[in-house]
């Protein structure tokens, strides 16, 4: 049985509060953290956002999202109530001074100076510097307050650095917890558990071993209402230069020291300097980006991007790249990375295969063994391995594949990763959260490929809704002798 410990009291100010992700995720995960028995009796989650609205009205909409969002074997009324009683809410353009800001320091001000404050920027990254200012100018941080940013830390080096700037002003790094859902997820954790917890694996683990790893995070789902956001970041920046680079970092990162955050953290900025840069000269060979066109998926007709966008636009949808870590240990390793809107199916797996046995023993090569690792859905572990075909009185090879579902006692769904994320900060726990240089280095490496796509040096693929991608994305592989995890079915 998993054990859930309550966390110290606290207040968790939410700027955005009337938003989609604090409608959709923030509340349920916290809602969730309270069934667990979690969250102490004199929490506080504050609302902030500038729609004016008293406590009641807003506790009205969180209800509405409570009742909309989560299953509804978790919905319980009586917790739900309970739990909306935590819930204040204060009216505030974070980004003018004024008597609003007087209203959450008196809010604040009715609890214990110690208390653990959560700041939980769910709102426009242009912002964060200007609630950073007021926070500090109204005397709302204390040695225990956090500030959590969500993504995007900008759209390149030069507006990320701008944001790192704006809140490194005011709160130091200790108190910056950069969220990436994807390092939530416990599978995505499981890397480490894989790698380092078991010597078969870990003895394996480099060129030597490893023909080639694949990184997936494909989803059915369109832009649906976040088509304005979307639109201005694409496929590489929504999920390639955050989320899958974190899981490329996890899969290729030397053992560190311990699981302390700058341990992890170190051993992944290592990876990201390692990243082979890729050019304007190369981009074209290493990367192939696509835009959705109209399609089927799960029996239903989409719209292509551009319709339902109502206008044209280069953005990508769907990304594939092939990159490179340049240290002895993946030397010559090719890791594929990719991402789409409205494929056929929503699989997040990390795919690592392993180079073939070098034996003429039994004919043929043996097939290569092959682990994956599913983070969603049906999370899992599955290891191809040969064994002798027990049909044939000749010696011959076939394929098997131990599969282990990972799963909480009593078979419970894992907790959505931004359940223990937000509880990790109340912990004071940055370990799942992203440092600022890992930030940066990411952006080093992903820039000049925007740069490159910009510049019309890779030309924009289409594929159709409920597909599995381009054409071009499996040629990426091809030229190695690989294929993308699907294909090999
Ligand atoms: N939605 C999602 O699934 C995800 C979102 N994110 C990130 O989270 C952040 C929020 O996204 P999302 O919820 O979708 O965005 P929304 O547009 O739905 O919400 C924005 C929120 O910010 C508030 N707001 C806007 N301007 C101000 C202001 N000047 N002062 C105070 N509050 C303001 C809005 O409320 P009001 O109008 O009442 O002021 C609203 O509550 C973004 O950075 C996004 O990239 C990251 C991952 C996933
Ligand atoms: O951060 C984001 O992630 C989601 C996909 O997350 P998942 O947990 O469902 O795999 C993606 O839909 C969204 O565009 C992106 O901003």
């Amino acid at each position: 049985m998993e054990h859930f410990q309550q966390v110290e009291p606290f207040d968790y100010v939410i700027f955005g509060a009337t938003g989609d992700l604090t409608m959709r995720k923030l509340l349920p995960a916290l809602y969730n953290r309270l069934r667990m028995g979690q969250i102490p009796d004199n929490a506080r989650i504050i609302g902030a956002a500038r729609s004016e609205l008293d406590r009641a009205a807003y506790v009205a909409r969180a209800r509405e999202a409570l009742e909309h969002f989560l299953p509804a074997d978790v919905f319980n009324s009586g917790l739900v109530e309970r739990f909306l009683g935590h819930i204040h809410y204060v009216t505030l353009d974070s980004s003018k001074k004024g008597a609003q800001w007087d209203s959450l320091k008196t809010l604040l001000a009715g609890a214990d100076p110690d208390r653990i404050r959560v700041y939980y920027f769910a709102t426009a990254p242009q912002l964060y510097a200007s609630i950073c200012e007021n926070l500090h100018e109204y005397g709302l941080i204390t040695p225990r307050s956090r500030v959590v940013l969500e993504k995007p830390i900008g759209t390149n080096m030069a507006t990320a650095t701008a944001i790192n700037d704006g809140v490194g002003q005011f709160f130091p790094e200790n108190q910056i917890y950069r969220i990436d859902h994807y390092l939530g997820k416990e599978t995505v954790q499981n890397v480490l558990a894989l790698r380092f917890a078991n010597p078969l694996m870990n003895a394996a683990w480099s060129a030597e071993h490893i023909e080639s790893v694949q990184i997936t995070a494909v989803e059915t789902v369109g832009v649906e209402g976040r088509a304005a956001y979307y639109d201005t970041s694409g496929a590489l920046r929504d999920m390639i230069q955050n989320h899958l680079l974190q899981v490329l970092c996890l899969v290729a990162m030397e053992a560190p020291d311990s699981l302390e955050a700058d341990a992890v953290r170190n051993a992944k900025l290592a990876v990201l300097n390692a990243l082979r840069p890729i050019t304007e000269g190369t981009a074209a060979a290493e990367t192939v980006r696509a835009q959705y066109t109209a399609g089927v998926i799960d029996g239903k007709n989409v719209p292509g991007y551009l319709d339902e966008l109502g206008k044209d636009s280069t953005t990508e949808t769907y990304a594939a790249i092939r990159a490179w870590v340049d240290t002895p240990r993946w030397k010559n390793v090719p890791f594929y990375i990719r991402t789409a809107k409205r494929s056929g199916r929503k699989v997040s797996e990390i795919v690592i295969t392993f180079r073939p046995a070098a034996t003429a023993m039994f004919g043929a090569t043996p097939a290569s063994n092959r682990l994956v690792l599913r983070v969603q859905p049906n999370e899992g572990v599955e290891l191809r391995l040969n064994v002798k075909n027990p049909a044939l009185d000749v010696f011959n090879l076939q394929t098997a594949d131990l599969d282990t579902p990972i799963r909480m006692e009593g078979g419970m769904p894992f907790p959505d990763s931004y359940e223990r994320l937000l509880l990790d900060a109340v912990r004071g726990d940055p370990v799942l959260f992203i440092r600022r240089d890992e930030v940066e280095a990411a952006w080093r490496w992903a820039e000049p490929i925007l740069d490159a796509w910009k510049d019309g040096k890779v030309p924009m693929q289409t594929y159709s809704a409920g597909s599995y991608g381009p054409e071009q994305a499996v040629r990426l592989l091809a030229e190695h002798g690989d294929n993308w995890h699907e294909t090999a079915e």
